[in-house]
């Protein structure tokens, strides 16, 4: 059986001051995800940053948060429950989806040695990123390695890199858009917004940004737009230094005080909604386009756990899964398998 695990950032797990606060100090001690020398970074974190920014942030997560839980795990769960679904009409027994969070819970742990014990021999690591970024990708690779030193008997090991430019990505996101316009007209401009990175980051070699351009650049040429029709923009800066730009905060500032009626937000950088898209872009960053002087902020969702994206998904990961004859072995998926050669009469016992 093949093992593939789902793997998003995290969240809280309530909308509250004290578990914004655990969240973010397991998030924010990750060195991949603040470079910092610790010495000079843990009085920080533990002095200004976790006394005044979990109540900030839970504020925000309670004007976001869904009946069943923190919209990233929400969606996430979906997903991962809507793969499952594809994966067992196709082919039942020989594919088992799990979902792990990096930061909280359901661990990467938990979720490597739940595909273990249920007989995995190959593992799919699938982060829910699709642009690399040391920051996330390889945070994920980090706890993954962590987890397999204390493993005797490794599985076989895939780990899904990226997929910025895969077509059934940015057909799905184009679809995406075509089907927000044909429901509520055209924007003036759309506005591609990413999560953001300390420049240096990327002046340091991760490849982040130029993923973040060429998923703009394919989308931008499925969509068939003109330079004046669109703009790519991050998001989400976190302290005083550079990150990359333009902020899309202030480019909806200007373009709010430049007389741009409306503006659509797509955000390809996540592929779950989560407090970044929803409470930052839909609910903040229309605030700040409508105070400028736009008229309207139209937010598309995140694919999330879209039937045809999830089609999508699985051809991304079939491409990727190393299939071979083991997996013939389940009897569950031999009994359904189309024969090619369908037994004769002699050869039937
Ligand atoms: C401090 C540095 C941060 C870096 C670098 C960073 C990179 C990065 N993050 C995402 C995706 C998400 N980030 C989310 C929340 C979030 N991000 C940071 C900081 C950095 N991110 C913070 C402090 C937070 C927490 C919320 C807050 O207090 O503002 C989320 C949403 C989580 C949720 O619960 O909904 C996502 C998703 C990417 C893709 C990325 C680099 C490419
Ligand atoms: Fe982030
Ligand atoms: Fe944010």
């Amino acid at each position: 059986m093949i093992g593939i695990l789902l793997v998003n950032l995290g969240t809280p797990e309530a909308p509250t001051t004290p578990a914004v606060r655990r969240y973010l100090r397991e998030f924010l001690s990750d060195p991949r995800v603040v470079e910092i020398p610790r010495i000079l970074w843990w009085p920080i974190l533990n002095g200004p940053i976790l006394l005044t920014r979990p109540a900030r942030s839970a504020r925000a997560y309670r004007s976001i948060w869904l009946d069943e839980g923190s919209p990233l795990l929400v969606h996430s769960q979906n997903l991962a429950a809507g793969l499952q679904q594809q994966y067992d009409s196709r082919q039942p027994g020989t594919v088992l989806v799990r979902l792990a969070m990096r930061y909280g819970q359901p661990s990467v742990a938990t979720g490597l040695r739940a595909l273990r014990d249920a007989g995995c021999e190959k593992i799919v690591v699938v982060p829910l990123y699709p642009q690399y970024s040391a920051t996330t990708t390889a945070a994920i690779f980090d706890a993954v390695s962590a987890e397999l030193r204390n493993w005797r008997n490794l599985p076989e090991l895939v780990f899904l890199r990226d997929w910025h430019q895969h077509p059934r990505y940015i057909d799905a996101l184009a679809r995406s858009v075509r089907a927000h316009w044909e429901q509520n007209g055209r924007p003036d401009r759309l506005l591609l917004s990413f999560h953001g990175l300390p420049a240096r980051n990327v002046a340091l070699g991760d490849p982040y940004r130029a993923e973040c351009e060429r998923t703009t650049e394919l989308l931008i040429n499925a969509l068939g737009l003109q330079p004046e029709q669109w703009i790519q923009t991050f998001q989400s800066r976190f302290g005083p230094a550079r990150w990359l730009e333009p902020y899309t905060s202030v480019t909806l500032q200007e373009l709010g005080k430049a007389g741009v009626g409306r503006v659509d937000c797509l955000c390809p950088g996540f592929v779950t909604d989560c407090l970044e898209t929803l409470e930052e872009i839909a609910i903040g960053g229309k605030e700040i386009f409508l105070h400028a002087g736009g008229e309207q902020l139209h937010y598309i969702s995140c694919l999330n756990a879209d039937t045809a994206w999830i089609a999508d998904f699985r051809a991304i990961l079939d491409e990727r899964i190393p299939w071979d004859d083991k997996l013939l072995r389940s009897p569950a998926a031999t009994a359904t398998l189309p024969l090619e050669n369908p037994p004769t009469k002699e050869a039937a016992p």
